[in-house]
C-alpha cells in the first residue's frame, strides 16, 4: 500500500482548442474532468495498474465533494479531511499542435485545526505500515512552508519511507531538513533549489547530488521530452525515447514518479519504468493516466554513467 498526501488538490478541467486566441472568445472542441494535484496524480497511476494506492486530500464544498467521488470512479480510496473553503479547480487548455497553458488556482487557506487533521489523518494510514508515503504538489495558504518537514517527521517515527514532489520554499526547507527517501523535481524544480541554471547532465548530477548530502536517499529529475536522470550515492542513470507529440503534458511527472514506485529490479530497471509511464501519459487527454497496454519499455533507453559533459538539450 501506498498512501499519497496532496495539501492542494484540484478539480482538473482541459480545454482542447484548435489554436488559443489570447483576449477572444476560445471555444474547445472537446472538455475533460479529472480528479487532480499531484498526490492524487500517484495514485491513480498507480490504481490503473492494480497497485493499492489511497489518497489524502482536504476536501471542502460542493467540488472537494465531486473530486471525492471522481476519485472513487477511478479506483482510488480516497481519505477526505473535510475543510471549510472550497477545493480548487485549475484549467488547462490544450492546442492542437500539443502547446499546453495551465493555469491552476490558490485553493483554500487551511486552518491550523485542519492542518492538524490532515496530518493526523496521515497518521492514522501510517499506523497500517504502508509501503511509502508520497507527499506532492504545492502547499495552500495556512499550512505553512514547513508542512512537509513535519510530515517527514511522522513519517519516520513510524520508519516510513518519505517521497516528495514539491517546489519553491517548501522543498527547500523539506531538502534542507533531511530524511526524504526520494525527490522528484523537473529541471527547473531542481534549479530553483540549487540557485543556479542547470545546463549539462553534470549541472543536474551536482545539483541532485547536494540535495543527497542534505539527508535524501535518491533524486529523480525529470526532463520533459530529453527523459530522466536518476541520482543516487551508488550511481546515476539516464533513460529516454525518441521524440514523441505529446496530447497533453499534464501529470507526465507525476506518472513517472508513480511508475518508478511500480517498478522493479535494478536501478536502471525502475528507471526505465519510470520514464515508459510518464511518456504513455503526454499521449493521453487532460490528466489521464497510463493503463498497462498503454506502455512501451522497449521504447525507452537507459544509459548507465551518462555523459556529464552532454546538454540537457541534446539528451
Ligand atoms: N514533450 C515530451 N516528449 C516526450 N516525453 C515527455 C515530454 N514531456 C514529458 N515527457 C515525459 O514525461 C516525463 C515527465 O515530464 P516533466 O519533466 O515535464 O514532468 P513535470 O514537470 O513534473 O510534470 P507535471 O508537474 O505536469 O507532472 C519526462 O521524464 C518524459 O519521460
Ligand atoms: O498547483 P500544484 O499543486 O503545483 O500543481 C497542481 C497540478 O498542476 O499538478 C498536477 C500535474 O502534475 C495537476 O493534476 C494539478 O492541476
Amino acid at each position: 500500500m501506498i498512501v499519497t498526501v496532496t495539501p492542494n488538490p484540484s478539480l482538473d478541467r482541459a480545454l482542447d482548442v484548435e489554436r488559443l486566441e489570447v483576449g477572444e472568445v476560445n471555444r474547445a472542441h472537446a472538455a475533460h474532468v479529472h480528479p487532480g494535484g499531484k498526490g492524487i496524480n500517484v495514485a491513480r497511476a498507480l490504481a490503473r495498474h492494480g497497485l493499492a494506492a489511497v489518497a489524502v486530500v482536504p476536501a471542502g464544498g460542493a467540488d472537494g465533494a465531486r473530486l471525492v467521488t471522481l476519485l472513487g470512479e477511478h479506483g482510488v480510496p480516497a481519505v477526505p479531511v473535510p475543510v471549510a473553503g472550497d477545493t480548487r479547480t485549475n484549467v488547462t487548455l490544450v492546442e492542437a499542435d500539443g502547446v499546453t497553458t495551465k493555469v491552476n488556482a490558490p485553493g483554500p487557506r487551511l486552518s491550523d485545526a485542519e492542518v492538524d487533521a490532515l496530518l493526523a489523518a496521515v497518521e492514522d494510514q501510517l499506523t497500517s505500515a504502508p509501503r511509502a508515503v508520497v507527499a506532492a504538489g504545492s502547499l495552500p495558504a495556512g499550512a505553512g512552508d514547513a508542512f512537509f518537514v513535519r510530515l517527514a517527521g511522522l513519517a519516520g517515527r513510524y520508519g516510513v519511507p518519505l517521497v516528495l514532489d514539491t517546489s519553491g520554499a517548501p522543498l527547500t526547507r523539506a531538502v534542507r531538513a533531511g530524511g526524504l527517501s526520494l525527490v522528484k523535481p523537473n529541471e527547473d524544480e531542481l534549479a530553483e533549489l540549487v540557485g543556479r541554471d542547470l545546463v549539462t547532465v553534470g549541472d543536474v548530477v551536482a545539483a541532485a547530488r547536494e540535495v543527497i548530502a542534505q539527508g535524501t536517499t535518491a533524486v529523480l529529475v525529470s526532463l520533459g521530452a530529453h527523459g530522466a536522470l536518476l541520482v543516487r550515492e551508488d550511481g546515476t542513470w539516464w533513460a529516454g525515447g525518441p521524440p514523441l507529440v505529446p496530447l497533453s503534458t499534464v501529470g507526465a511527472g507525476d506518472s513517472t514518479l508513480a511508475g518508478y514506485l511500480a517498478g522493479t529490479g535494478s536501478c536502471a530497471d525502475r528507471l526505465r519504468t519510470a520514464v515508459a509511464w510518464g511518456r504513455a501519459a503526454v499521449l493521453l487527454p487532460g490528466t489521464e493516466v497510463p493503463g498497462p497496454d498503454q506502455l512501451d519499455l522497449d521504447a525507452v533507453r537507459v544509459v548507465e554513467t551518462p555523459d556529464p559533459h552532454l546538454a540537457l538539450k541534446e539528451l
